[in-house]
């Protein structure tokens, strides 16, 4: 025989099915009431029912999920306060998209030292969005593997598909058949139109190739999700929240008959990944929906216990607790500082809009 096949794969693995996963980590009654309450909220304030404002804030990737915990506890300790003027949603985001290469994340790579166990990945990540659900804290992570949501999508309340993969058909198929919103960001390049055209496709019904809860390769198909949105994210050397781009997102969504909806994502491209820039970034957003923006629902924020981030160490003790892996974070006493400003501005913001 020629050898003409798995010439470059080193091994295959059986994966655990969803099924099982799903039965050793059942979705209980508290975290089911959390995600079905919060996808509602985030719809009626998508269609603009909910005046409130949306924040997804949290940490840019989760590498610890005891530090995890822990912020989830300090974001729910805020959660009841401000209610009446923000829906916080944590992000708990397990897959990293990379530009090149790096650490993907939580369930590829759990033990942060490329042994890639991604059975434990996606039960360490099923765990924790148990945990923090159960918190009554909704969660919003990002999809990146079209396999992964099989195993933890009853967990999460808003989905994003990044920059790197909007343009995608296998992302816009996937989204399609999300039971939850799903947040496109625009390119890294900047590039909005293919995120307006990711949310033309997800809208629509599409049939592909996935696995079912057994794990078997499977025809899915899908009736095509509503609440698509776009999230901006700025571009290669360029942010896209100012006034001039508010206006030109809404032009292109009106143009391609789609709601005029919109997330603004404080961090990567629109603050240079400079966490001090997400407050001006945040400020500015909040002074445009005071000034009749409508169409600015809510903000993105990266933030975690501690200010920053580290890189991965060979000697995995001397990783600091609370400290990014990834993007740099604002701390949570920022974070914090930000959420009641907010709340405030949305106060003053609901008022005139009365
Ligand atoms: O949000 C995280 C990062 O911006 C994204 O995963 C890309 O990271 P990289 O450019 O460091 O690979
Ligand atoms: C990777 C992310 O963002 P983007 O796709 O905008 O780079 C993220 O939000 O973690």
């Amino acid at each position: 025989m020629l050898p003409i096949q798995d010439l470059r794969v080193r091994s295959v693995e059986r994966l655990v099915a969803p099924r099982l996963l799903k039965e050793s980590l059942p979705l209980s009654a508290a975290a089911s009431q959390t995600v079905y309450e919060s996808r509602a909220a985030i719809q009626r304030i998508l269609s603009g029912e909910d005046k409130r404002f949306l924040v997804i804030v949290g940490p840019c990737s989760i590498h610890d999920p005891v530090a995890a915990l822990d912020y989830a506890r300090c974001l729910r300790g805020l959660q009841d306060e401000l209610k009446g003027e923000l829906f916080l949603v944590m992000r708990a985001y397990f897959e990293k998209p990379r530009t090149m290469i790096g650490w993907k994340g939580l369930i590829n790579d759990p033990f942060l030292d490329g042994s890639c166990n991604i059975q434990e990945g996606l039960r360490l990540a099923r765990k924790l969005l148990l945990q923090i659900n159960e918190l009554g804290l909704p969660t919003a992570s990002e999809f990146l593997d079209s396999i992964t949501p099989q195993y933890i999508d009853d967990l999460v309340s808003w989905a994003a598909i990044g920059a790197r993969t909007t343009e995608s058909q296998l992302h816009r198929e996937m989204a399609s058949g999300l039971s939850m919103p799903v947040g496109f960001k625009n390119g890294t390049d900047g590039s909005l139109q293919i995120a307006v055209d990711a949310l033309g496709a997800a809208l629509r019904p599409h049939s592909f190739v996935g696995i079912d809860q057994e794990g078997f390769t499977s025809v899915i198909r899908t009736s095509g999700n509503p609440w698509g949105h776009l999230v901006l994210r700025g571009g290669h050397k360029r942010s896209n929240y100012d006034p001039e781009s508010i206006q030109e997102a809404c032009m292109r969504l009106l143009k391609a008959e789609l709601p005029e909806r919109l997330i603004v994502d404080c961090s990567h491209a629109n603050s240079a990944k400079r966490p001090a820039v997400q407050e001006a970034v945040l400020g500015n957003i909040l002074e445009q929906r005071m000034r009749g923006t409508t169409a600015i629902l809510g903000a993105m924020l990266e933030s975690y216990l501690i200010e920053g981030s580290q890189k991965i160490p060979e000697d995995l003790t001397q990783l600091r607790y609370g400290v990014s892996v990834t993007d740099p974070c604002i701390s949570w006493e920022m974070t914090e500082k930000l959420l009641r400003r907010s709340s405030l501005r949305i106060q003053e913001a609901l008022l005139v809009e009365s």
